[in-house]
Formats: C-alpha cells, structure tokens, sequence
C-alpha cells in the first residue's frame, strides 16, 4: 500500500479495524438499507430502485452486473454521494450518508471515495500526471508530496514511462490506467468504478479488470464495480445482480 490521506473529517489516520477517534470501524465498507429511487413522478416515474439492500465487506472487489436500465448507475451514483436515494439507508466508511450536509459529501467524495467511469474522465489538456495529481491539488496537498504520489501512483498502474503524454496520446486502456491512478490519488476507503472496461477491447478489458483487482489488493482499498464484463465477474470477491430496481442474487 502506498500510504493513505489523512482523515479529513477526523485529522486521523485509517487504522484498520477498531475504534478511531469515536467512530467504530466496522468490517462493512458500504452498508445499503432499502434503498428506493424514482426519476419523474405520477403515470410517468421510472422506478430505478426498489428496495435495494446489502453489504459490501471491506477490502472486497463487489462486481455489480444487470442489464441496461437496471439501475446500476443510480445505485452507484447514490452509495458515492452524488445522489440521494428517495428512501432508505447508506452507510459509507462507517458514516450514514443522509447525516453528510453539502460540505460533508464533498469531503466524502474528495477524499473517501476513488470514481472511475467508463468514459475516463481525463481532463484532455492535462498530462497523465497532472490528471492523476487533480484530486491532490483539490485537497491542498504540497506540491512535493504531490510530485512523489503522483510518480507512486503512475508506477502502479505501469505508466511511469508515460507521465508526460496527454490523453489524446495514450491508448483507450492507458487513458483508464490514468484515472484509476486518479481515483487513488486522495487513498480512497472505496473505489466505485462503473462499466470502467465498456470503451476497451476484450484483452485491454481484461487487463484493466487485472488491474482493479491488484490494487484492490495492493493499496487495502474496497472496490464495488458495475459491469458486463464477464471476466471481472471471475476476478470479483462475490457478485451482485440488479435487475429491474431490485437485487436478484448474490
Ligand atoms: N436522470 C434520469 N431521469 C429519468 N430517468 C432516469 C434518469 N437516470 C436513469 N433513469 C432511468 O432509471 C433506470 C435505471 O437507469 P441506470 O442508468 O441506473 O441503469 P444502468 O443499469 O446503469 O444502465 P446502463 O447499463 O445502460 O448504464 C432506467 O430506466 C433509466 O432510464
């Protein structure tokens, strides 16, 4: 593991298990208690979610599949802060997210929580270690310490050689190497990673999945990721299937 941000909220250091600054540390990363979402409302609402429960383990890689319009998104998009579900409960890291007012989900999502989404997401005028050093420079990290990460960071994902080059100069599945370096960078509790192989070839698909699965090992993180790809549904820990709002296996 190559080191971890501090706690923004706390001032203090992951630790593991046990009891940190009054908050107990719990083996649940992402706890999901019947969770409903509606887009619309009356004849015209779409039900995204109905009723969606279960548990992610710490420092396991969940693999999220269901077919289009399954809800796998919003789901997603709900258990990182970046939606509210209409009813139910979210836990991340041991905080209930309807707890977390604006300032606090920022914070979550800054610092918690690693994004990576199929269409990279690489800010095209930057170089690979400036994309991957954005989220450190949003936190205020010193420049220094922003250098050595980002170097770390590009090392681990096999692009140190690569550091300089834009996106429009890499490959599809270098361009998404780069932003799971990206989602790293703050040393996430959780990565979310939705469809991250749906723009990749089979075989860079497959490597990028290998990838995932590393530094889901490598850097202690928890990983819950929405995909087809039946090759990451071989690395996953366990698999949960969406279908139409609801969770139909485990
Ligand atoms: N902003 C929105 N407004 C209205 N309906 C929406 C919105 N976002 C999603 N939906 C609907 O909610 C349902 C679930 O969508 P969601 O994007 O979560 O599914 P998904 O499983 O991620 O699909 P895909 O694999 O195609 O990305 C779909 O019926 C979709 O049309």
């Amino acid at each position: 593991m190559i080191g971890r941000a501090p706690d923004s909220d706390t001032g203090a250091r992951s630790t593991g298990e046990g009891i940190r600054m009054g908050r107990t540390i719990t083996d649940t990363m992402v706890r999901v208690e019947d969770v409903h979402k509606s887009y619309g409302s009356g004849a015209a609402a779409v039900h995204a979610l109905r009723g969606v429960s279960f548990e992610v383990p710490r420092g396991e890689l969940v693999a999220l599949k269901g077919r289009s319009g399954s809800g796998k998104t919003t789901l997603l998009n709900i258990v990182g802060g970046l939606d509210t579900p209409d009813r139910g409960r979210v836990d991340v890291d041991g905080r209930d997210l309807a707890r977390l007012d604006e300032e606090g989900l920022l914070a979550l999502r800054r610092d918690r929580v690693g994004f990576v989404f199929q269409s990279f997401g690489l800010i095209p005028i930057l170089s690979a270690a400036e994309n991957v050093g954005v989220p450190l420079r949003l936190r205020g990290a010193d420049p220094r310490e922003r250098e050595e990460r980002v170097e770390l960071l590009l090392a681990l994902v096999g692009l140190a050689d690569h550091a300089a080059q834009r996106p429009g100069e890499l490959s599809g599945g270098q361009q998404q190497r780069v932003a799971i370096a990206r989602a790293l960078a703050n040393s996430p509790s959780l990565l979310i990673a939705d469809e991250p192989t749906g723009q990749l070839d089979a075989e860079t698909g497959h490597a990028v999945m290998e990838l995932l699965r590393a530094v889901v090992r490598s850097e202690n993180v928890t990983a819950l990721v929405a995909t087809h790809d039946t090759t990451l549904l071989d690395l996953a820990d366990r698999v949960l299937e969406l279908s139409d709002g609801q969770i139909v296996e485990h």
